[in-house]
């Protein structure tokens, strides 16, 4: 069995590539990190280990690489002849990665194998739908019709700390013990492969709406505010009481918003959320503000962490959702000059001021309340 993962980075090695070897598959991950890509084919193995005081090492093997940059005829070939394609590359790069797909899945489709399904795990809503949009956009009428009948690209949630990574050996992977993946088994096609550690749900919103708005909200908030306040760290934010008070607030917020729509009980999402605090807490782990709030224009847009639920809690609260507006106001302060959308964002702020920036990054129109709210919050940030 064949499995393709595009991204062979903390969590395509660390999670997708893990979960895919244990299950039987022999996995090719394809990148365009070019020495990555070498000492994955040199070595065929890498080790994963867990951030916690057992600091078990598991060793992932039957993996190798392609670089999509030098040896696109090789990737084009690998998705061809795949039993499952997944994805963890980042949700700005699925465009990017949708011309191989769709050559692969084209020449597929054309030869008349069996069907497969393609998962991107992003941490977006929507994720595998999106890519599969891209994908058809590249193709002809008569191959969408052929791939939309052959390919199925179920949604999925994928939840997994992996940080950036200082090990000596460059391949080896410190992960969190916990984890899970959760795929939407509606939208796939053909037979559902038996993968241990993938749970098929019948509709993915709840599982992707509560892992996105609990631990990517939470994780937001601690690295906004942590970075505010002068913290290099996740776990060295969540070590002032002051930080915890602000991400357990946003996370009732949040908690509101998703016990109104879905049937999660409001005892068990607060032990979720609990859970959740503990995870960004792990001593084992150190992972840097700037990962976690890497992508602000990304994380501030109208369906991601901070302002749909935000926006959500006007909707089903009918109040201000003070904690996230807060957090909110924190992200458009976010000025890391090594990332390219912080620099976007402060450029865009420069020029416009704040109140029209969030309005462009985040879809909000100035009637809505929490523009109003945010701006509030950011004058007492600013103090
Ligand atoms: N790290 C986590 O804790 C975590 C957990 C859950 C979900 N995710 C999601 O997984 C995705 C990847 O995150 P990550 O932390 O592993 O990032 P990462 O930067 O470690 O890995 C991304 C990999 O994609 C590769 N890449 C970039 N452009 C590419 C292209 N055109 N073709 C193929 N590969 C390409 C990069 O070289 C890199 O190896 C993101 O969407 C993230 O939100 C991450
Ligand atoms: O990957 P991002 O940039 O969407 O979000 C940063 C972190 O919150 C994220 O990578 C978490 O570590 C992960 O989603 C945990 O499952």
């Amino acid at each position: 069995m064949k499995a393709v993962h595009f991204g062979a980075g903390n969590i395509g090695r660390g999670f997708i590539g893990m979960i895919l070897s244990r299950a039987g598959y022999e996995v090719t991950f394809i990148d365009v990190d070019a020495a990555l890509i070498d000492e994955l084919n040199e070595k065929q193995a890498y080790t994963v280990i867990l951030a916690d005081e057992s600091e078990q090492e598991e060793t992932v093997s039957n993996v190798k690489g392609i670089n999509s940059m030098t040896d696109k005829a090789e990737a084009v070939a690998a998705v061809r002849d795949a039993d499952i394609i997944t994805t963890a590359v980042g949700a700005s790069i699925l465009p990017i990665i949708s011309g191989v797909l769709a050559e692969g899945l084209s020449a597929r489709v054309e030869a008349g194998t069996v069907p497969v399904n393609v998962i991107a795990c992003e941490n977006m809503i929507g994720g595998s739908q999106a890519l599969k949009d891209h994908v058809l956009a590249k193709v002809d009428a008569s191959l969408a019709k052929k791939i939309s009948a052959q390919v199925g690209f179920p949604n999925a949630a994928v939840d997994r700390i992996v940080p950036n990574q200082t090990q000596a050996e460059r391949l080896t992977v410190s992960v969190e013990p916990y984890f899970e993946w959760v795929v939407d088994q509606s939208m796939m096609v053909g037979d559902v492969p038996e993968i241990k550690g993938i749970t098929y749900v019948p509709s993915l919103d709840p599982f992707i709406e509560r892992k996105l708005f609990t631990v990517n909200t939470g994780h937001a908030v601690a690295a906004y505010l942590g970075y505010h306040f002068g913290y290099d760290t996740i776990k060295e934010a969540m070590d002032q009481e002051a930080v915890v008070t602000l991400v357990r607030g946003a996370l009732k917020e949040t908690g509101k918003v998703i016990t109104a729509q879905y049937d999660f009980e409001e005892a068990e999402h607060n032990q979720y959320i609990e859970k959740i605090l503990n995870r960004f807490m792990n001593p084992y782990i150190s992972d840097e503000v700037t990962r976690v709030a890497r992508g602000p224009l990304r994380k501030l847009g109208k369906n991601d962490r901070l302002v749909r639920p935000a926006t959500l809690y006007y909707q089903l609260v009918n109040e201000e959702p003070t904690y996230l507006a807060k957090a909110i106001a924190a992200a458009l302060l976010y000025d890391y000059t090594k990332d390219p959308e912080a620099e976007e964002l402060q450029d865009k702020i420069n020029q416009h001021g704040y109140e029209q920036a969030l309005q462009d990054v985040s879809g909000l129109t100035s009637e809505s309340p929490l523009v109003e709210a945010v701006l509030k919050q950011l004058k007492t940030l600013q103090g």
